[in-house]
């Protein structure tokens, strides 16, 4: 039989059947999935798997096989070493921001966009607090985003401004929502889907045993058509697996450039006749996507 996985936690994963409405409590069928080797989470929200229902147990059985991923989103994990996999088959990735309260942080942004794009997944960048105003240079970063050919959507869930073209744009698909704390996630998905938070409530009673179950991702179904997976509010979104001379190719500015250097395999960094540099000092590549650009790479060097 097949499910989806809604939530995975101390290897047990709540699996909801295709064809059903009761969901199952899983475990994996002899301990390891195959593909899942040297990962932090073998299955993630959104993942399809193959079970078996255990006849003895109602409401129990047993994951033999994760169907291949269609995308994922996954960020590395420090502590653990390993990537892990914050949601699967996602149709869109949206990442949340505000313009501050916490502050507009184009960092986090740049990588939420790296991060869809390595995992195959589309992200759209939800400018949230509309109402507090949006200043020029956050105005000016956002329509940089645009100009790269992001998508970008503006609302507030306090004063509902651009809540509905939201609820029309997710409807019927499978979306994720990432941002960093504070930029009101949790305030969104609750007035898009009241059910998100009350689930979230639900289950981290039922698992955690009054732990918080922040760290963990979950789906839930949007009443109006679709699901939703809500990640855990991450502070920062680490990439992996990318080469160092593969980044440039994460940056559509950089892209017209790609064969102008001098150096075949230039860094775009130090290198003289640098066509990617000399772009910047033209002010035809933003200075703060250029400065995303060093810093990941900075990252990607150090491992
Ligand atoms: N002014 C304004 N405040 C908002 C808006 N949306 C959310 N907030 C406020 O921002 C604060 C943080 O909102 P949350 O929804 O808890 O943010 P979050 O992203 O879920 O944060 P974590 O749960 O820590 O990951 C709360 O005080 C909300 O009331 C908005 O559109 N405008
Ligand atoms: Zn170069």
């Amino acid at each position: 039989m097949k499910g989806t996985i809604l939530f995975g936690m101390n290897n047990i994963f709540n699996v909801k059947p295709l064809d059903g409405e009761e969901t199952l409590e899983c475990r994996i069928k002899g301990k390891i999935l195959k593909d899942s080797i040297g990962a932090y989470n073998p299955l993630a929200p959104g993942d399809l798997v193959e079970y078996e229902a255990d006849d003895h147990h109602p409401g129990k059985g047993m994951i033999l096989s994760r169907e291949e991923r269609k995308n994922y989103f996954s960020r590395w994990n420090k502590k653990r070493k390993a990537p892990q996999t914050l949601a699967a088959n996602l149709d869109l990735l949206i990442c949340v921001a505000s313009p501050e309260l916490p502050p507009f942080r184009p960092r986090f942004i740049d990588r939420a966009l790296i991060s869809g794009e390595r995992g195959g997944v589309p992200v759209m960048i939800l400018m949230n607090k509309t109402d507090q105003g949006i200043d020029d240079q956050v105005r000016d970063r956002l329509d940089n985003y645009r100009d790269l050919g992001f998508e970008v959507m503006f609302c507030s869930a306090k004063s509902r401004e651009g809540i509905e073209e939201l609820e029309n744009r997710i409807r019927d698909h499978q979306v994720a929502f990432v941002g960093q704390s504070g930029v009101g996630k949790s305030t969104l998905l609750n007035l898009i889907e009241p059910q998100v938070n009350q689930r979230t409530a639900e289950i981290s009673t039922k698992y955690s045993r009054g732990k918080h179950t922040t760290c963990y991702s979950i789906l839930v179904e949007n009443t109006a058509g679709g699901t939703i997976i809500d990640t855990p509010g991450v502070r920062e979104l680490l990439l992996y697996d990318i080469e160092e001379l593969e980044l440039q190719e994460y940056f559509p500015e950089m892209e017209a450039y790609f064969g102008q250097c001098s150096f075949n395999s230039c860094s775009h960094i130090h290198e003289p006749g640098c066509a990617v540099l000399s772009a910047l000092e033209k002010g035809r590549i933003h200075p703060d996507r250029y400065e995303s650009y060093l810093r990941i790479m900075e990252e990607l060097k150090n491992g």
